[in-house]
């Protein structure tokens, strides 16, 4: 099991304590599978998937990655962690806008210490940026962008994506080429994949879909 989520309650501070934003959510992912989460505005989706990956805590139960209690790590190992076993896709690219495409797409690899030029080359070629690796992102299109953000995460080889309406600032034309690529990738790298989305189609496509309703799985 490369994901297990047992029994996870969470709080904001000044939320209403007897109305948690998540209450006693538990699910499990494999390896390779991929897992979609649907469920109405401001149900808690982005929330468990920042917990998920270590981005905040949690006021009870506990989450492994990866055979980690993420309970237990102090912040060094959590940073860590986003290093390597677990990649993040916001739908706001969040692209260094100082860097090339092709220093983005290395970026997080660098950090981790394992920079693999021929990896990034793949990538480049797979998601079709392989004509723009010197251009900055001020000059891509929000599909272009999207592809380096989603080719910066699979750099580092991550065992688990987790991606927060990764197409949702795109048009749906657009948004379905980039998701298809996605897919693609994921599938071929045995990377597991945890997608935050609003559509219904988007998340019929992945190995399961799950339903967050009132801060609870349905
Ligand atoms: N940092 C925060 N501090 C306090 N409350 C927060 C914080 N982040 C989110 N919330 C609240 O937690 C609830 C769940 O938010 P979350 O972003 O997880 O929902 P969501 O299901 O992803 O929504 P959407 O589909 O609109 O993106 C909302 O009521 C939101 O206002």
């Amino acid at each position: 099991m490369l994901l297990s989520v047992q029994n996870i309650t969470k709080r904001y501070p000044g939320s209403d304590p007897d109305l948690p934003i998540l209450n006693d959510v538990s699910l499990e992912l494999d390896t390779g599978e991929t897992l979609a989460l649907t469920g109405e505005s401001g149900c808690g989706k982005s929330t468990l998937l920042h917990l998920v990956g270590a981005l905040d805590g949690f006021d009870s139960g506990e989450i492994h990655l990866d055979g980690k209690a993420l309970s237990g790590l102090d912040d060094a190992a959590r940073a860590a962690l986003r290093r390597g076993t677990v990649a993040l896709v916001f739908q706001q690219f969040n692209l260094i806008p100082s860097l090339t495409v092709a220093q983005n797409l290395a970026f997080h690899a660098r950090l981790a210490g394992q920079e693999d030029p021929d990896h990034i080359a793949f990538l480049a070629e797979r998601l079709e940026l392989h004509d723009h690796t010197h251009r900055y992102p001020e000059h891509l299109s929000g599909g272009q962008m999207q592809r380096v953000a989603i080719g910066r995460a699979l750099a580092v080889r991550p065992k688990l994506l987790l991606a927060d309406e990764p197409t949702g600032n795109l048009d749906e034309r657009t948004g379905d080429l980039v998701f298809d690529l996605m897919i693609e990738l994921v599938k071929q790298s045995g990377t597991a994949l945890f997608l935050v989305t609003h559509s219904r189609r988007i998340a019929d496509r992945l190995d399961r879909h799950l339903l967050l309703s009132c801060g609870r799985i349905a």
